[in-house]
C-alpha cells in the first residue's frame, strides 16, 4: 500500500520517517509552506521534529493532488482540524485516524467526523503509548490498530509495522479513540500534581481514578473493557501522565505552578489535545450520567473557575466510597 500521510506535525513527521524506513516512498503533506520546503530541501522538520533527519523518500507537499495515487491516508491534524482535513483528502482510500480527542460543537469521535466528511473512505484507528520523537529514532514501540474490517486491518498492519514499530490488531474502533481522547485530559491532572508538588502518590492516584472514569465513559460509549486496558487506553495514559515530554502534562504543570491557562494556552505553535477534549468530554459525560470528578477538575483549572487550593480540596473531600 502506497503511503500519504497528511499533517506534518511532529507526529506525522515521525510516522512519516517510520513507514519510509524501508526505501518505500512517503508523501507527507504539510499546511506550512516552509514545512514543505525544509523536508524537501534540508530532509528536515524544524518547526515540528527538529534534530530528526529524513529518509530520503519521504516527499512533502502542500497540494492534496500530490498525494491522490496513494492507496492509505493516515491522517494526522489536530483533532479539531480533522473536519476540514478529511474532508478535502483524496476520497474513496482508506483513511487512518491518528489524532487524539472529541470534535468541540458536536462531541463526535474522530472516526464519526471522517464518516461524515468522508463518507466513502474506510476507517481504521492509530493509537497508543507514541511520543513522536521516540517513534522518529525507531525506539521500540507498540500500538493499537483499530478497524471494523479485519481483513483492511491485517493489511494496513502488515503496511506499517516495522522491527521496533508493532501494531496489535482490534476490530474496537470506538474503545481505541476514547482511550486517546480521555488519556489527554487525564495528563492535564497528572501534569498539576506535578507542578503543585502534591507528590508521587497523588499522581499514581490520579492514573488509577482517572482510569475508572475513562472505564465508565467509554462502556457507557459501547467501547471494550480490555480495549481501555490496553495500549491505547491505559498504555497511552501511563505514558502520557509520566513524562514533561507531554504536552498535556506540561500545560497541566504549568497550571499547577500556578500560572494561568489562558498565558499557557496563548500562542501555541504544538497541541495540547487535552485543553480542548476537557469541556466537550464534561458534557458527554454529564448528558450520559457518568461521574467524571477528575475531567471536572480539570475543566474548571483551565476556565480558571476555582483556585488550585479549592479543586483539589473538592477532590478530597468526596465522600468516601466502594473502589
Ligand atoms: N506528538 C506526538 O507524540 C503524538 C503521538 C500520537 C498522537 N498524536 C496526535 O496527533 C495529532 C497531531 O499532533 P502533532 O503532535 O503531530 O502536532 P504538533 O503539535 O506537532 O503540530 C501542530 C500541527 O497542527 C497543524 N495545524 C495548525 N493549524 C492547523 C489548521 N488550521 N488546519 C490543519 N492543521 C493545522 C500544524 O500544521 C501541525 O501539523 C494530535 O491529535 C495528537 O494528539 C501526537
Ligand atoms: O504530548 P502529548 O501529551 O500530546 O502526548 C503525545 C502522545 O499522545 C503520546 O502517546
Amino acid at each position: 500500500m502506497k503511503a500519504g500521510v497528511i499533517g506534518a506535525g511532529a507526529w506525522g513527521t515521525a510516522l512519516a520517517q517510520t513507514l519510509s524506513a524501508d526505501g518505500q516512498d512517503v508523501r507527507l503533506w504539510a499546511l506550512e509552506p516552509e514545512v514543505v520546503e525544509a523536508i524537501n530541501r534540508d530532509r528536515v522538520n524544524p518547526l515540528y521534529l527538529p534534530g530528526v533527519t529524513l529518509n530520503p523518500s519521504v516527499r512533502a507537499s502542500g497540494d492534496m493532488a500530490d498525494i491522490a495515487d496513494r492507496d492509505m491516508l493516515l491522517i494526522v491534524s489536530p483533532a479539531q482540524h480533522l473536519r476540514g482535513v478529511a474532508g478535502s483528502a483524496p476520497a474513496g482510500v482508506p483513511l487512518i485516524l491518528c489524532s487524539k480527542g472529541i470534535e468541540a460543537g458536536t462531541g463526535l469521535l474522530m472516526s464519526e467526523v471522517a464518516q461524515q466528511a468522508q463518507g466513502a473512505s474506510p476507517i481504521a484507528v492509530l493509537s497508543g503509548p507514541t511520543f513522536a520523537h521516540e517513534v522518529a529514532k525507531g525506539l521500540p514501540t507498540a500500538i493499537t490498530l483499530a478497524c471494523a474490517d479485519a481483513d483492511l486491518a491485517a493489511r494496513i498492519a502488515a503496511r506499517i509495522a516495522r522491527p521496533a514499530f508493532r501494531p496489535y490488531i482490534s476490530d474496537d474502533v470506538v474503545g481505541a479513540e476514547i482511550g486517546g481522547a480521555v488519556k489527554n485530559v487525564l495528563a492535564i491532572a497528572c501534569g498539576v500534581a506535578d507542578g503543585a508538588g502534591l507528590g508521587l502518590n497523588a499522581r499514581a492516584s490520579l492514573i488509577s481514578r482517572g482510569f475508572a472514569e475513562m472505564t465508565r465513559f467509554g462502556l457507557a460509549r459501547g467501547a471494550r473493557a480490555e480495549t481501555l486496558a490496553g495500549l491505547s487506553g491505559l498504555g497511552d495514559l501511563v505514558l502520557t501522565c509520566s513524562s514533561t515530554n507531554s504536552r498535556n502534562f506540561s500545560l497541566g504543570k504549568g497550571l499547577g505552578e500556578g500560572r494561568p491557562a489562558a498565558e499557557l494556552l496563548a500562542n501555541r505553535r504544538t497541541v495540547a489535545e487535552g485543553a480542548f477534549t476537557a469541556p466537550v468530554l464534561r458534557e458527554a459525560a454529564r448528558s450520559a450520567g457518568v461521574d467524571m470528578p477528575v475531567v471536572e477538575a480539570v475543566c474548571a483549572l483551565l476556565e480558571d473557575a476555582s483556585p488550585l487550593a479549592q479543586v483539589i480540596d473538592a477532590l478530597l473531600t468526596r465522600p468516601l466510597r466502594p473502589e
